[in-house]
């Protein structure tokens, strides 16, 4: 409704005369990336929270690193969409800079820097923005915040099934089931194993594992081609097609044998998913690949069983990237857990909490002259630890119940002059209407 001041939302002020050179701004926030409003970061915080909270119960630390990095801590030669998207520019220094698309390099960048001052293994996690520059031609977003967790300095599998296990426990802390979701896991030895067999060179590893995992994303020729102009040779190429089918273990033991890594790393994991349990969460499929090129051992993306959505997380063992940085390889595994998807499926299952604002008291003087004792008021209550919405205007009192259940407040303080006198306040609960007065001092 309109108010004195002439149109627009109340409090606002007139605009003011427009002279020539002021342009309206675009509210909207950059293509491709999101405002969190007050209700959507309640949804945020809500998630992240879980997110670190799963986080501590698995003995993690939390770490952060810029959203600024380095370009040369992503420039990797293996055909990565995360590389052709890269969020890059020159900086006034003339430094190539990015922003991130993924965390795992900054987290290996600064595992390097500390040395020996962060004595194995490291557990560590943390929760940031990351970006892709892409054409708005696909309208996707630009930006996501990712929630990861990385074991640094443990060879054995217990690292995978440990990451594995939190993944777990934070799907059922907000009520997804393994009914809803599972993990679709395999090992690159799989492809190792295979491609040593045609003797393709180890450097062709990373480019052919990037090229097979857009397996479903694009037609089979064109992988097939995408293979054979990196040098695969077609034997290897119809080999390599024909292990990725596989979809039991048993199958890909017969096939590779029981004495290879591959075979033998898995079969770990899947008896420790059974000591964690979370054994019905887990399925064997050797075409997951994952489409980050530093993978070296087991795999793994959560999936919605459902079908409609992409990947929910992913992660995997990633022993060899740390001699890409020039520093001695680390044995690591770690996975990246979006809050997109996994809000798109809360959607889907009709899990999305309630998360309505809630502030206990609402404190209004209710003559000008008494806005000092208002605030009087409202520091006692929140040296108690009460959150108080201190009304800062001289409004009227049906102003105040309006904004009272706007916020949703459970309890209305007012101060009046003759109250104030006595040493009480007014004491209104909103929900029941019950409405007394209390001395000060007994106001808890
Ligand atoms: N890597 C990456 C970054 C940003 C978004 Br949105 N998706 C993927």
């Amino acid at each position: 409704s309109d108010n004195a001041s002439g149109g627009g939302r109340s409090g606002a002020l007139s605009p003011a005369p427009l002279t020539g050179d002021v342009q309206k701004i675009d509210v909207n926030p950059p293509k491709g990336t999101r405002d969190f409003p007050p209700e959507d970061m309640r949804l945020r915080n809500w998630l992240f929270n879980n997110f670190k909270e799963v986080s501590r119960l698995y003995g993690f630390e939390e770490v952060d690193f810029p959203v600024l990095e380095s370009e040369a801590l992503f420039t990797r030669k293996a055909g990565e969409e995360i590389k052709d998207q890269l969020y890059c520019f020159e900086d006034r220094g003339n430094r190539r800079v990015a922003l991130r698309p993924e965390l795992t390099p900054s987290l290996a960048r600064l595992v390097i820097q500390k040395g020996k001052s962060a004595p194995l293994p490291l557990k560590w996690f943390t929760v940031g923005q990351c970006w892709r520059y892409e054409r708005m031609t696909r309208g996707r977003r630009r930006e996501h915040y990712q929630w990861n967790m990385d074991i640094i300095g443990v060879p054995e599998v217990m690292a995978e099934a440990e990451l594995i296990s939190s993944i777990v426990t934070l799907f059922k802390r907000i009520g997804i089931t393994e009914s809803d979701v599972g993990f679709k896991v395999s090992s690159r030895k799989v492809l190792q194993e295979v491609l040593k067999c045609y003797s393709i060179p180890e450097n062709l590893f990373g480019k052919v594992c990037v090229i097979i995992d857009k397996i479903e994303k694009i037609p089979l020729d064109e992988i097939k081609k995408e293979l054979k102009a990196s040098g695969v040779s077609q034997e290897a190429i119809e080999e390599l097609l024909q292990v990725l089918s596989l979809k039991s273990l048993t199958e890909l033991e017969e096939r590779l044998g029981s004495s290879g890594e591959a075979v033998a790393d898995l079969k770990q994991l899947f008896a420790l998913a059974e000591k964690f349990g979370y054994y019905e969460w887990l399925q064997f499929d050797a075409s997951v690949v994952r489409g980050l090129a530093y993978y070296t051992g087991i795999v793994f993306e959560g999936f919605d069983r459902e079908g409609k959505l992409r990947a929910i997380c992913g992660g995997g063992r990633y022993d060899r990237l740390f001699s890409t940085f020039g520093a001695d390889d680390i044995p690591a595994c770690g996975f990246g857990f979006g809050d997109a998807v996994i809000v798109e499926l809360l959607k889907e299952k009709g899990l999305l909490p309630e998360l309505g604002l809630q502030i206990e008291n609402i404190v209004c003087a209710l003559d000008v002259d008494l806005q000092g004792a208002a605030a009087t008021v409202a520091r006692i209550l929140r040296d108690k630890g009460q959150s108080v919405d201190l009304v800062l205007e001289n409004k009227p009192l049906k102003w105040v119940f309006k904004r009272a259940s706007r916020i949703n407040a459970q309890r209305l303080v007012l101060v009046g002059s003759s109250e104030w006198q006595r040493g009480m306040v007014g004491v209104k609960i909103l929900s029941t209407g019950e409405q007394y007065e209390v001395k000060l001092d007994d106001l808890n």
